[in-house]
């Protein structure tokens, strides 16, 4: 059964309509990136699907009971506040120390528990904010930018682990990413954004498609190609590679 669907949907921030016209629906299990250029309204796009900003136009049905889990771009927390990992994440709603354990395990963050939030690094902090959303074993995982400040080892390891995680507890996943070639390749499907839905379909579709070459150029073609090509090292493939890049 379809986890959500939008029709029509439009945001209106002050007096500019930030989204309009936004068709998209998400199905269980599945992975969704959402690319486009600053500003063009990916954020604002999943905080209207969690709620946080109203509609001006158009629907948004989300299964009944679904669980989401949310890990937002950033967060503001005061480095003078003494909190450790468990702290945070028994916060709001107090939660058993296994839980936060197997959340922090998914998460690839076994050993912060007793961490101060201030002294973690960027990458570890990401990591208790994924164990954050894991916390509520969600059934749709919502992911905005959330390599920001990771180098791009770190990042394409944080979205390995998120396909090891649909893998593993059977969610879809809706991500916001600029590493177009780090995350299309790992992508059931992308849509490009620009106000409007510019393209969507399967990777390589959005990449090879006019409106989304409009808004990138051609270069991340190559860099989806060369991922490609890395992907399938071993493989006597070399030649038809190259002539894809
Ligand atoms: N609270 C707000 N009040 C007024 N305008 C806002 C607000 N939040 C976002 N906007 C505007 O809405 C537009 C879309 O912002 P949004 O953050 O959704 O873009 P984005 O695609 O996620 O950008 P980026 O890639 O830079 O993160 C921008 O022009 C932004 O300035």
């Amino acid at each position: 059964m379809t986890l959500l669907t939008a029709s029509h949907l439009s945001v209106r921030m002050g007096n500019t309509e930030v989204l309009h016209g936004v068709d998209l629906s998400i199905e269980p299990g599945e992975i969704v990136t959402i690319v486009g250029p600053n500003g063009s309204g990916k954020s604002t796009l999943l905080r209207a699907i969690i709620g946080a900003v109203p509609l001006s136009h158009g629907s948004l049905t989300v299964r009944s009971g679904l669980r989401i889990g949310y890990v937002p771009q950033r967060l503001e927390l005061d480095a003078a506040l003494p909190m450790t990992v468990s702290r945070f994440l028994a916060l709001p709603h107090r939660t058993s120390r296994s839980a936060i354990h197997e959340a922090l395990q998914r998460a690839g963050a076994p050993d912060l528990a007793d961490r101060q939030m201030a002294r973690l690094s960027g990458g570890q902090f990401q990591r208790v904010l994924l164990a954050r959303a894991l916390l509520s074993q969600p059934e749709l995982l919502i992911l905005d930018e959330a390599t920001q400040g990771l180098d791009q080892p770190g990042s394409a390891a944080f979205y390995e682990r998120i396909a090891g995680l649909r893998a593993e507890m059977g969610c879809a996943v809706l991500m916001v990413s600029h590493e177009l070639h780090v995350v299309m390749a790992a992508s059931d499907r992308v849509i490009c954004l620009n106000g409007h839905v510019c393209c969507h379909g399967a990777p390589e579709q959005v990449a090879s498609a006019p409106e989304y070459r409009a808004l990138f150029g051609t270069g991340t073609h190559g860099a989806l190609a060369l991922y490609r090509h890395e992907h399938d090292h071993g493989h006597d493939h070399a030649h038809a590679h190259e002539a894809a890049q």
